[in-house]
Order: structure tokens, then sequence, then C-alpha cells
């Protein structure tokens, strides 16, 4: 089977500027480098407008770059957006495509996550893909069921285990200090497996790593990643702390 290195990713979200970002990316950059040969891999994915800085702070670190999402088309008449080619062109490998804040803030669909994830495959970089339910949406028993839907949908055909990472983030669990019970994370982790063996075979769907989001903490790190399917973390707020960000990468089992 395809070994799944774990993966521990920062989003940023619309959190720093210029020198809070450099500091924080020196500080992870310099953590990694301490410690060069700890099996997981680390993805800071910073906001656009600091990506030149932080590309610059982790140079020659081992520490990934990633966006926080991409337009469809290549360029053209979008006046706000970036395309998928000026994110590989910032130094991006990553890009995290429909997190729940796209879904709902700027009304992302499925559809438009598929297309964003064909566009950042054709500029060879690694899309994220987020997929969570909302509280009403489990309280109704119909997680496992609407995820299902979402990765059938947003996960292009071309998709493989070297160009796709699958984010599963419970809507309620984001910000909240709410963290999914280990049992119902794994549940919802092999469904996702699952699904994507349905849809690109038992091999890539064997391959592609699924991240946990949603409050993950020093704390609660090592008891998720400990997980049968959980490959790593997709963090938030303790990923603006690189002493926690640090910690959570650190709670990985060994491989
Ligand atoms: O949305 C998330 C990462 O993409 C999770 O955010 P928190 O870790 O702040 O809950």
């Amino acid at each position: 089977m395809t070994e799944r290195r774990p993966l521990i990713a920062g989003n940023w979200k619309m959190n720093g500027l210029r020198a809070d970002a450099r500091r924080l990316a020196v500080e992870i950059g310099t953590l990694r480098q301490f410690k060069p040969d700890a099996a997981f891999d680390l993805l800071v994915c910073p906001p656009f407008t600091v990506l030149e800085a932080v590309s610059q702070m982790i140079e020659n670190t081992g520490v990934y770059l990633g966006a926080q999402t991409c337009h469809v088309a290549e360029k053209g008449a979008h006046t706000g957006d970036i395309s998928a080619a000026m994110v590989a062109d910032s130094g991006c490998s990553h890009v995290i495509l429909g997190h729940s804040e796209r879904r709902t803030n700027h009304a992302e669909t499925n559809d438009q996550v598929n297309a964003q994830a064909k566009a950042a495959h054709e500029q060879s970089l690694i899309a994220i893909i987020c997929v969570g339910e909302t509280e009403a949406e489990r309280e109704s028993g119909k997680a496992l069921e609407v995820v299902a839907e979402q990765v059938k949908a947003s996960v292009p055909d071309d998709s493989s285990y070297g160009n796709t990472v699958i984010a599963y983030e419970p809507v309620w669990a984001i910000g909240t200090g709410k963290v999914a019970t280990p049992d119902d994370v794994q549940e919802v982790h092999a469904n996702i497996r699952k699904v994507l063996a349905e849809k690109l075979g038992q091999e890539e769907a064997d391959g592609i790593r699924i991240l946990y989001g949603g409050s993950m903490k020093p704390e609660n790190a090592k008891e998720l990643l400990a997980l049968g399917d959980v490959d790593g973390g997709l963090i938030g707020g303790a990923s603006l702390k690189a002493e926690d960000f640090w910690a959570i990468a650190q709670s990985c089992p060994s491989i």
C-alpha cells in the first residue's frame, strides 16, 4: 500500500501582516530545520498578500507553501481573483479549495471547487479539497451522506494521491473549540476513502491523504492523528503560534 506521510497544514486564514507573517514563518522554518527528518510534511497557507514574504522566510527549510483558494480561469477579467498559475508563480506547491468559509461566504459550490481543483492540477499544484457537514446535518444523521456527496462532486476525475489531499472539517468544529469524537472522525474518514475508491480506484484512495480540521490543538492532536484513516491535520487558530503548530506536528505517529 502507498505510504501516507502525515501532512500538518496551517491555514492562517485572514491573519498576518508582513512583519507577523515573517516572524511566524521564520519560527516554523527554524523548528523544521532543527528536525529535518521528522516523519511529517509541514505546510503553511498564509494570505495571498504575504505569500512572497513567507516564501523567502521558509526557503530551504523544507516547509511547503500553499494558498487559500484560486480561480478556475487561467487569467482574464476577474477583479480581485487569483489564478492557479499566479498561486504557483508565488512559490506555492499547494492550494486549499472549497473551505467551508469559502463555500459559505462566497457561495462556492461543489462544481466550482471541482473546476478549481482541475485548474490547480494543471499548474502542478496539490489541491487540498475541503468537505464537512453543518451541525444541523450531523444532528439529523446526514453527516456521512453529505460529506460523501461533497467528495463525489468536488473531487475531479484527474485526481490522484500525487495531486490531491482531502480535508474533513465539520463546520461546527471550526473555531468553536468543539471537536468531533475520534469514533466519528474515523467513521467519516473511512467513508471518504471508500467514496474515493469508488471514484478513482483503490490504489489512489489508499494513497490520498485525508486530513482532519476543526479545533485541532496540541491537547487533542495525538488522539486524532493516531486514527487509521487520519493522515494529518488542517489547523486554523493553533497554526498561528509556532510552538502549538509544532507540538501538533510532533504528535504524529511515526511511520
Ligand atoms: O478551518 C480550519 C482550518 O482550515 C480549522 O480552524 P480551527 O483550527 O481554528 O478550528
